[in-house]
């Protein structure tokens, strides 16, 4: 049996642990491969401080049931968990002692697809949401910065087959984002396992 490696990410307010090699590589080679070409991507307008853009990453939603999931303006209608989503929802529940009900999933397609400052605060997700995240395909940095405390930054490259969760106060007190880069990069998707309440 291989064990999974856990790094707790020291910061304050906050609760994050990142698991490298959560998925080993086949397996995430085969499930980036599996979900590029079967998931219905769209492109969402989003509303930002009143004007309409395209969002710049394609996206769905899945779930266990009809609970519609609303950000910046767009309200998402879930698909029905395939057997795929269900396996790595199994198995961030062992070791997250939650269960989650919806995924979110981003797909970036190159350097200028990307997720700005937010955190994930929607109402739906409740006091303390708890996100599992999965990432597959080309590695990308993922910024952290608190909301109050400038000064209190960091960043984590985010590896094929890794899950990074987040829990307790972090959506409260940090803000995150997935910058764009001008480097010439491959695809990569992230599928974040969500509670809606
Ligand atoms: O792509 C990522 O790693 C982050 C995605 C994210 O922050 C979100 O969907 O809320
Ligand atoms: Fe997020």
């Amino acid at each position: 049996m291989s064990s999974i490696r856990m790094i707790p990410l020291n910061l304050d307010d906050c609760d994050i642990t990142y698991y490298p090699n959560f998925i080993d590589l086949n397996k995430a080679d085969g499930y980036f491969k599996h979900f590029r070409s079967t998931i219905p991507w769209q492109q969402d307008d989003i509303k930002i401080f009143g004007k309409v853009h395209p969002q710049p990453r394609l996206t769905a939603l899945y779930g266990t049931g009809k609970k519609t999931y609303s950000y910046s303006n767009i309200i998402m209608q879930p698909n029905l968990f395939t057997g795929e989503l269900l396996e790595i929802k199994d198995s961030i529940e062992a070791i997250a002692q939650v269960e989650f009900n919806a995924c979110l999933l981003n797909l970036y397609r190159d350097g200028q697809d990307s997720n700005g400052w937010h955190s994930d605060d929607e109402k739906e997700l409740g006091q303390n949401p708890i996100i599992g995240s999965i990432s597959l395909g080309q590695e990308r940095p993922f910024h952290l910065r608190h909301k109050k405390n400038k000064a209190l930054r960091h960043k984590i490259l985010l590896e094929h087959g890794s899950l990074l969760l987040m829990k307790g106060q972090t959506q409260h007190h940090w803000q995150h984002q997935v910058p764009k880069t001008s480097k010439r990069i491959g695809e990569r998707i992230n599928l974040t396992f969500r509670l809606l309440k």
